[in-house]
């Protein structure tokens, strides 16, 4: 299958965009079938860290462009545009690092993708045919990823507190903020925001119908 159509979902970290991915892929899938629409997840190209040990790879910065491995993302876009299937890493937040096993994502017409810095690389915006980027308060944002990272990402207050002054909240202002300038559409009050959700999936029909 070729010439799919890429869309890109970026904005803060917990800003709602896995939550607004998957909940257009889960009520479309059921409609149109996994082979019209896929998921990809920049933070699945975390950079491999096992060279490092747990305490080194607790002082990465993992909100600097440099943390991530753009170019395997771009290249299995391509891929997937060119109709070829490709491999996901797979990312553990606790380990800070790849696990070996990878997620076979197949070629499909429409393919989302979210993540926090991906409209900042110019390559990757190539790759993209509508962006859309979440404009969720950075305070409401912050509240979110406190729950979320004691609950599912093994984190105490204390490291998320240190992270978040240290490079997340800084990563916010130098490169994921100024890129809302490539977004095609803005979204406010994050996943949950059912107008939005039903602008895309509609977007996502037409396309598919094509
Ligand atoms: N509009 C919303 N209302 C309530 N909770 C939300 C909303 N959007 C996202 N969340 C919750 O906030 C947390 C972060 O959302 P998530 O989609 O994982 O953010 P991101 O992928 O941008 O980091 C999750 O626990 C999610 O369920
Ligand atoms: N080992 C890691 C890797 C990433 N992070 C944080 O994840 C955020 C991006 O993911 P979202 O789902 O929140 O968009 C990013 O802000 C990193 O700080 C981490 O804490 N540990």
């Amino acid at each position: 299958m070729a010439n799919s159509t890429i869309i890109a979902i970026a904005g803060a970290s917990a800003s709602g965009k896995s939550l607004f991915a998957s909940t257009v892929y889960q009520e479309l899938v059921a409609e149109v079938g996994g082979d019209c629409i896929a998921v990809l997840a920049e933070d699945a190209y975390y950079r491999k860290q096992d060279h490092l040990t747990f305490e080194q790879r607790c002082l990465t910065n993992y909100d600097h462009p440099a943390a991530f491995e753009h170019g395997l993302l771009a290249e299995h876009i391509k891929q997937l545009k060119a109709g070829q299937t490709v491999q996901m890493p797979q990312y553990c937040y606790k380990t800070h690092t790849r696990i070996d096993d990878t997620i076979t994502i197949n070629p499909a017409k429409v393919v989302l993708v979210e993540g926090i810095l991906l409209l900042t690389d110019a390559h990757l915006r190539e790759q993209f045919d509508i962006s859309v980027f979440m404009d969720t308060p950075l305070d409401v944002c912050l509240l979110r990823r406190i729950r979320r990272d004691m609950e599912e990402r093994g984190r105490s207050l204390d490291s998320i507190t240190e992270q978040y002054k240290n490079y997340v909240r800084p990563a916010f202002f130098d490169f994921i903020a100024p890129s809302k300038q490539y977004a095609d559409l803005v979204v406010t009050r994050g996943g949950k925001n059912e107008i939005a959700i039903d602008i895309i999936k509609t977007k996502i029909r037409q396309l598919l119908a094509q």
